[in-house]
């Protein structure tokens, strides 16, 4: 677990943040969100000691991150930030190597490291192990930097709008590799995003900053339902509410059975994609099938609507 301990920053006359406080608990994702300049980059940055806290304590499994040493505690813990800050003249395998390296691992277990993450991230070893980043596409050269932050198997990783620089259909797709590699290793990770939507994707946790403070520190479906403050609200937005509560639940949790026309959905799919797949289709039911693509059964508009009614 993470204990981010009333810390705060001060920079001068300036309180970058505030006496912030709140937990992450092993294994799952807190989503920092906020307009710019709220400080969610500085209080990231602080967990890594790459920004020393003015007050306040961090402790990671109860260890007081003072008592580790700077260098140290960032070999532990992975971090990524926008633009992936590749090293633009080493090959992919020499990027993923940077901190087992450092950390002394056997070559032959880093080799088989750079392998099986390439394999995770869907980069075909033999192809992309000697490229250098200048020959990946955005995308790619995203997962490459998520993969060298997983490399020596930190417990943690730390995300500073990693996803930004991609564009929206490949960002998706980021995400959901992202929460599936999260759940396989079983990663603590820590997303910082001004994307009220990617934080609820993402997050099983949200904090929301202003002004350095930290105004509500939630799960998804309290953050939109109960915003604490009319700042949590307004980021919301009270139009989008609805659908950002439908993109909460899978289509499996409004299956019943019947057939429908046309192309089907996965029920891992969101009521809100769901949702959008009827509009788009003029349809009021779609076919739902299951991850090994058997017809499980339909998933209706009235049961949408249905479904979000008992949300709220
Ligand atoms: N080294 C520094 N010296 C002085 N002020 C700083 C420093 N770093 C950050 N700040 C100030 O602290 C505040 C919070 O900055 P921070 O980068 O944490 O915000 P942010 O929420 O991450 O913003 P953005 O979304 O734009 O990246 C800002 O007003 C910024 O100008």
């Amino acid at each position: 677990m993470i204990e981010i301990d009333a810390v705060s920053k001060i920079y001068g006359a300036m309180t970058a943040v505030e006496t912030v406080s709140f937990n992450v608990e092993a294994g799952t994702v807190a989503a920092i969100v906020g307009t710019s300049g709220s400080g969610k980059t500085t209080l990231l940055r602080m967990i890594n000691r790459l920004v020393e806290p003015s007050s306040g304590a961090i402790r990671i499994d109860g260890e007081d991150t003072r008592t580790v040493k700077p260098f140290e505690l960032r070999r532990r813990i992975g971090y990524v930030i926008q633009g992936y800050g590749l090293f633009p003249h080493k090959t992919v395998a020499e990027n993923i190597a940077t901190v087992p390296q450092l950390v002394g691992w056997e070559r032959a277990r880093i080799d088989q490291r750079i392998n099986e993450l390439l394999d995770v991230f869907q980069l075909n070893p033999a192809e992309y192990r000697d490229r250098l980043p200048s020959e990946l596409s955005g995308g790619q050269q995203q997962r490459v930097g998520v993969a060298r932050a997983l490399a020596a198997e930190p417990h943690i990783l730390l995300m500073d709008e990693p996803f930004g620089a991609l564009d929206p259909i490949i960002r998706n797709k980021a995400r959901d590799d992202l929460s599936a590699i999260q759940k396989k290793f079983g990663t603590t990770v820590i997303l910082v995003t001004h994307d009220m939507d990617e934080a609820i994707q993402l997050g099983d946790m949200i904090a929301v900053m202003d002004g350095g403070r930290l105004l509500q520190y939630d799960t998804p479906q309290n953050i939109l339902l109960h915003p604490a403050h009319p700042f949590v609200a307004d980021l919301i937005g009270q139009n989008e509410r609805p659908f950002r509560l439908l993109s909460l639940a899978p289509v499996s949790t409004a299956v019943e059975s019947g057939d429908a026309e046309g192309a089907p959905v996965a029920e891992t799919a969101t009521l809100r994609d769901a949702f959008a797949e009827m509009l788009w289709s003029r349809r009021s039911a779609l076919p739902v099938v299951s991850a090994r693509n058997e017809r499980i059964g339909r998933v209706t508009m009235d049961a949408i609507s249905r479904r979000a009614a008992k949300m709220q």
